[in-house]
């Protein structure tokens, strides 16, 4: 089967078609778009488990988990339990309620921060903590890195990573220069020239976003101590250090990526931001740090953020009673699936005579289809990924049953629900997978 063609999937083909006469693309998000592999997205009907059924009723095994969120698998039967009664008792008040104290009481029990303020989406979970840190600094810059990707925040879709590189956007159109002029790009895991642009810019610089470890450009974790030095270098300038856990948070470890390098090394980020796994696969998010910092917020202080579903019970209990079920056990059979998939992945393409890079952050991973080096450390290596061998990879895939992201920029998930079943069928799908990418053409 080619990948352009679509046979076996009609029902699919036939949502997506009436899909692109109503929405742009026929997609909510741009990444759920096949683009970059070509074909057609598979429209899902249900999920149980580490599974995802499609409208024609095909199973796949997700290796996308809604790109993060479920991390106890699709439809775990307490969460959906939990969630009916939250729904059978009323959808949204407008008012405070109990589910979100107690959503943010293990947010805060769990990460360095002091206080949470709850919103809807990683992107407004970001876009906030820009504008507190400004607020708090009294100062404009923003420094980013190259290939990270905080959602669809003006001033930060520069140089991003996810849909934005997936589709080669080199910026955004409606996005003002007024917006990115503001912003330092810097590459990641550079330490020279984050001292560098403090040299430059220093007394101007608000804040430093990173995510916790980059997941949008494929796994890239922090080199050692990279973490740190941001958080130092901005400490010394009197600029805030935010680290972007929307993806990380809750998924790596209890605490996040905090977990692995921040709380062995004695620091700290002025501001965090979550979102994805404490919603449970509902619209939730977060942004939090310091109190003296988060005191400055509306209703205490002078900065303005507000939502009208900010906090939403359903949302909340679903994203607290994820939490609650997220125990050591999980995330220690997380780590253990994440590195056997990624074993078997890399023994299919070694074996197919693959050149690639299977690389981890936690139990975030992703393989790149480079040459020449065995790990990949910024947004220019990920760049030089052959993505013709990514397509291949990725249909043959999908033709065995297993769903991988459509995109050679981003992360696979797993979940606790992936089972020997699931991975052994992930296995029997690897080898002829690997040897579609063996036979892709050239990078150019
Ligand atoms: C690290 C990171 N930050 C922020 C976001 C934005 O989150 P959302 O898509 O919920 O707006 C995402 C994902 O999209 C992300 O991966
Ligand atoms: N990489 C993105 C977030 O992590 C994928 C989700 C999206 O933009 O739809």
């Amino acid at each position: 089967m080619t990948a352009e063609s679509t046979p076996d999937f009609p029902a699919s083909a036939a949502l997506f078609e009436r899909a692109r006469a109503v929405s742009p693309g026929g997609v909510n998000s741009p990444v759920r778009a096949f683009r970059a592999v070509g074909g057609t997205p598979r429209f899902m009907a249900s999920g149980t488990g580490p599974y995802l059924t499609d409208v024609d009723g095909t199973e796949y095994v997700d290796l996308v988990g809604s790109w993060g969120p479920m991390l106890l698998g699709h439809a775990h039967p307490e969460v959906i339990d939990a969630v009916q009664r939250a729904a059978a008792a009323g959808t949204s008040f407008g008012t405070p309620s109990e589910p979100e104290v107690l959503l943010a009481e293990e947010i805060v029990t769990r990460t360095p921060v002091d206080s949470v303020r709850l919103v809807s989406s990683g992107t407004e979970a970001t876009m906030s903590a820009i504008r507190l840190a400004r607020g708090c600094t009294g100062r404009d810059l923003v420094m980013k890195f190259a290939g990270c990707y905080h959602g669809h925040v003006d001033s930060l879709l520069v140089s991003a990573g996810s849909g934005v590189v997936t589709f080669g956007l080199p910026g955004t159109p409606g996005v003002p220069e007024a917006s990115t002029a503001q912003t330092i790009v810097v590459p990641y895991n550079d330490t020279a020239a984050v001292e560098k642009a403090f040299a430059e810019y220093g007394d101007q610089i608000a804040c430093v976003i990173t995510e916790a470890a980059a997941g949008n450009m494929g796994a890239v974790p922090p080199l050692p101590g990279f973490n740190k030095f941001l958080s130092e270098t901005c400490a010394r300038n009197g600029a805030l250090f935010i680290s972007d856990e929307v993806m990380t948070g809750f998924r790596v470890s209890r605490s996040g990526h905090w977990g692995l390098d921040g709380a062995a090394e004695g620091w700290r980020p002025d501001l965090l931001t979550f979102g994805k796994v404490m919603g449970g696969g509902f619209p939730a998010a977060a942004f939090g740090g310091r109190d003296d910092l988060m005191s400055r917020l509306a209703p205490e202080g002078p900065v303005y953020q507000a939502g009208t579903l900010s906090g939403n019970p359903i949302a909340t209990t679903a994203g607290y009673t994820t939490l609650r079920l997220a125990t050591d056990a999980v995330y220690e059979q997380l780590d253990a699936v994440a590195g056997q998939v990624r074993t078997l992945a890399s023994e299919a393409l070694t074996e197919a005579g693959v050149p690639h890079v299977a690389q981890a952050a936690g139990n975030l991973f992703s393989i790149f289809f480079v040459d020449g080096t065995d790990t990949v450390t910024d947004f220019e290596q990920a760049q030089a990924q052959n993505v013709k061998q990514h397509k291949a990879f990725f249909h043959a895939m999908l033709d065995a049953g297993v769903y991988l992201p459509p995109s050679a920029f981003e992360s696979w998930f797993v979940s606790a629900a992936h089972d020997d079943r699931a991975i052994e069928r992930i296995a029997a799908a690897l080898p002829a997978a690997a040897r579609a990418a063996a036979a892709a053409p050239p990078a150019h």
